[in-house]
């Protein structure tokens, strides 16, 4: 806890004095860390960042290679015991990726080598390792970054699909902030205005009341425009969260059976016993693009079975919260009751080829017929939900929240002819749009946003 609030404190330090020189843990400490996935690996890319970076690095390798150069270079430790044969680049300036001094050691992956030069580079006294996403921090209180802009690269890393993928690049690319800044521009320009009017005399009330109306009507618009894009966002979070599908149905009618044939994964248990199923199995699938989740349920039936009544209790909740629901059956096999909405899958029907059952899919999980056809539908369904040729904004909740308040504070001004109101209002929403590059309102979030990025980053 306490050093949770040191690190808090001692960052918030920083930021606020981003253009200081004196600001202590941005001018005086320098990071390591190892940039690159866990040893043993083909190669590992160690990466240093601050003030003493050159000069540690220079302790292990006598010379730099000249800028952005990448050269290779024998390492030593300090008691000239040879470390690596390696690859150097240095970065000198304030135009890096952290925006500061920064090195890069690109050496054999063997964990012996990565753990003895990190130790070399952290005997050098202004050197330490480095925190989780410390180094896409000093990015951002450096100003190389804005507060989007990191969002974007977290997702980026997480992003498992293409569709995620191209989110997550334009979020990076500073797209959402150019947007939010160009309403925020309007926003300032109508309160320009709105604040001129105030200044209006007597004899000029006719100009006032012109400009007010002009205002209002602009105003409107961009209401709906905010809107609009708030209206669109649970499409943009189903795009990074990935959709979710339920396979619900009674005992032993093939549900997990079909979840491993749809997903091309040995993921769930499948025996000739009901009851089998009794958690909730989540396994990955990719449609065409869109991520999404499979989730393998139990068998709905009346039972006295504590832990399979938890597990019906689960697959329940898991439905009722799912994008889709897939209702399992098979020939002979009473239904159940069916969810709203959910698509009706008859399985097994090797068994029963002429099965009289109104459903919507017929497929043999075990034999593959019917797999194929479902797989396309399941991805013309993901398409649908997530468009993913159009781009799609606010995926985070933040996001969502900041232009949420903007639209409403814009609304407000737009609802109002007290002049003052409507400048308070105005004010209000350029604020909200100045959250989403974190201007402004960020020292509470400031630690959930960069903990969540590995060691390295
Ligand atoms: N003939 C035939 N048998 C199948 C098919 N799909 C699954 N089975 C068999 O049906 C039995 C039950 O399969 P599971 O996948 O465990 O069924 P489940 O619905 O997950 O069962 P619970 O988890 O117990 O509710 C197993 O013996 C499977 O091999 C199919 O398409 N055709
Ligand atoms: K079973
Ligand atoms: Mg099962």
């Amino acid at each position: 806890m306490d050093s949770n609030n040191g690190k808090r404190c001692s960052w918030q330090r920083c930021r606020d004095r981003r253009n200081d020189a004196s600001c202590p843990a941005v001018t005086r400490s320098t990071i390591a860390a190892l940039a690159t996935g866990r040893p043993p690996s083909a190669v590992a890319i160690i990466r240093i960042s601050g003030p003493a970076a050159f000069a540690a690095v220079a302790g292990l390798c006598g010379s730099l290679p000249p800028p952005r150069r990448m050269s290779l270079r024998t390492l030593r430790d300090p008691n000239a015991q040879l470390l690596d044969s390696a690859l150097i680049v240095v970065f000198p300036g304030t135009a890096t990726a952290s925006g500061e001094d920064l090195a890069e050691l690109h050496l054999h992956g063997g964990a012996a080598v990565v753990s003895g030069v990190l130790d070399a580079l952290t005997r050098h006294p202004d050197v330490r390792l480095a925190e989780a996403g410390e180094f896409t921090r000093r990015a951002f209180a450096n100003g190389r970054l804005d507060l989007a802009q990191v969002e974007g690269l977290a997702d980026l890393i997480a992003a498992e699909t293409a569709t995620q993928r191209g989110q997550a690049l334009a979020l990076a690319g500073g797209v959402l902030t150019r947007l939010a800044d160009s309403w925020r521009d309007q926003i300032l320009s109508v309160l320009a205005q709105a604040e001129a009017g105030l200044d209006f005399a007597e004899d000029e009330a006719d100009v006032a009341a012109h400009i007010a109306q002009a205002s209002t009507e602009r105003l409107h618009l961009i209401a709906a425009e905010l809107n609009a894009l708030v209206a669109d966002s649970g499409r943009a979070a189903r795009i990074r969260e990935g959709l979710t599908i339920a396979v619900i149905g009674p005992p032993n009618v093939g549900k997990s059976s079909l979840v491993n044939a749809l997903s091309t994964r040995d993921m769930a248990i499948v025996t000739p016993i009901a009851g089998t199923t009794r958690d909730t199995i989540e396994v990955p699938m990719n449609l065409n693009g869109a991520a999404a989740t499979l989730v393998d349920t139990a068998g709905l039936r009346a039972t006295d079975d504590p832990i399979e009544l938890e597990g019906i209790r689960r697959a329940k909740a898991r439905a009722a919260a799912a994008d889709l629901v897939l209702h399992i059956s098979a020939p002979g096999v009473d239904e159940g009751g069916m969810p709203v909405g959910a698509w009706r899958v008859l399985n097994k029907c090797d068994l029963d080829p002429s099965a009289v059952t109104e459903v919507d899919y017929r497929v043999s999980a075990l034999a593959g017929d019917g797999i194929a056809a479902l797989r396309a539908a399941l991805a013309d369904w993901a398409a649908a939900a997530t468009r993913p040729g159009e781009p799609a904004l606010l995926a985070h909740a933040r996001h969502r929240a900041a232009f949420a308040d903007a639209a409403a504070a814009v609304q407000a001004a737009a609802g109002t002819d007290d002049e003052v109101l409507r400048a308070e209002d105005l004010r209000r929403a350029a604020h909200a749009l100045g959250r989403i590059a974190g201007r402004v309102d960020v020292d509470d979030i400031l630690d959930r946003i960069f903990g969540q990025f590995c060691i390295g980053k």
